[in-house]
């Protein structure tokens, strides 16, 4: 579920009355994501996605995010754009919480990817980097292998172990890639979370890409990194498919050629991508109570990935 916030009929036509977008014709919540409530608006004049921002989300970062997703779509990139309501504002208030009214794209998310798929995503991925180039504005990464790390040490051994245990391993792993990590890194603005749920495709095609609240100012390898563990292994999480792999890769090279120390990178990268979603769904994980409605996300996926490119990196990008 990814309702958290219910908003009455009347609440729903007075924010859709703000916009020059239509009268309110019908609101149905949408069930897929985790952070955020998320309805299918549909006016006398489009469909539109309404989303409320519940967790993780920085009021202040939401300009940021929002004029992202202005500045990739008019560079002709599949991704929507905000609708601003009739003042220009980008977001409203609705009581405490803020929401953004945002333009409706076709497609649907993979579940079972193909390499052909896998290609068009990375050359996606490499467009919205070069787009990115000339934005105005920067966000840091609060998410990178230092402050990962940090977050795996907070949560502390004990804590881990019940979750898992042979996750408290995890904590002297994350010291290393923290150590480690190399800082001269071509950077843009990156998406940070391509998963296959944060793209909508229809055939080999992709019609968006959505979800930019974890963008920042990165390194560009590393997205194709988080890109690689999120989309290209079996379902067990622990075997990598190669062909997925390699049309990832070089769907992304063939629109933005990664340089030498980027490829030789991308072993180390794709660990320390591991590193940031086992730490977020292990944090999520004991601050969820196990009767919650949302489902929890295991965070030993990608343990067995971390491991399966500290293993055998090399060979999955060669
Ligand atoms: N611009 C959009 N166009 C079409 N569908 C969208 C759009 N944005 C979100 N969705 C739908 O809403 C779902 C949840 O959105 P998402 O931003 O991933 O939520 P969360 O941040 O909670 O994970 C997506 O899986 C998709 O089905
Ligand atoms: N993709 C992350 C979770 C981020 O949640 P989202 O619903 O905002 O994409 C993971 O799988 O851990």
């Amino acid at each position: 579920m990814a309702v958290y916030t219910h908003l009455g009929a009347e609440d729903l036509e007075r924010l859709i009355a703000e916009y020059d977008a239509g009268r309110l014709v019908s609101a149905k919540g949408i069930a897929e994501g985790v952070s955020n409530s998320n309805w299918l608006i549909e006016t006398t004049q489009a469909r539109y996605i309404l989303t409320m921002y519940e967790r993780r989300i920085e009021l202040a970062d939401l300009p940021f995010f929002l004029a992202l997703l202005d500045h990739l779509s008019e560079a002709g990139c599949p991704v929507p754009r905000t609708i601003h309501d009739r003042s220009g504002a980008p977001f409203r208030m609705v009581g405490e919480k803020a929401a953004a009214l945002i333009e409706f794209l076709p497609g649907v998310s993979p579940t079972i990817p193909d390499p052909d798929q896998a290609r068009a995503v990375g050359s996606a991925l490499a467009q919205i980097h070069l787009a990115a180039g000339n934005f105005a504005m920067s966000r840091p990464n609060d998410l990178g292998p230092q402050q990962t790390s940090a977050i795996l040490h907070e949560c502390g051994a004990d804590a881990l172990a019940s979750i898992d245990p042979s996750l408290p391993d995890i904590l002297d792993i994350a010291t290393g890639i923290a150590r480690n990590w190399p800082n001269d890194l071509p950077l843009s603005i990156i998406h940070s979370d391509l998963f296959p749920d944060n793209v909508l495709m229809l055939g080999d095609r992709v019609t968006g890409m959505i979800d930019f609240y974890f963008a920042c100012t990165g390194a560009m390898a590393y997205d194709l990194a988080v890109t690689h563990a999120a989309w290209c292994f079996d379902r067990s999480g622990k075997h990598l498919i190669q062909a997925l792999g390699a049309a990832l890769v070089e769907g992304y090279d063939s629109v933005r050629p990664l340089n030498k120390s980027e490829r030789n990178h991308l072993p180390l990268l794709a660990q320390g991508a591991c590193l940031r979603f086992i730490a977020s769904r292990a944090q999520d994980w004991l601050d969820t109570p196990a009767d919650a409605l949302v489902r929890r996300k295991d965070p030993m996926d990608f343990v067995h990935r971390l491991e399966f490119y500290r293993d055998k990196g090399h060979s999955a990008f060669s």
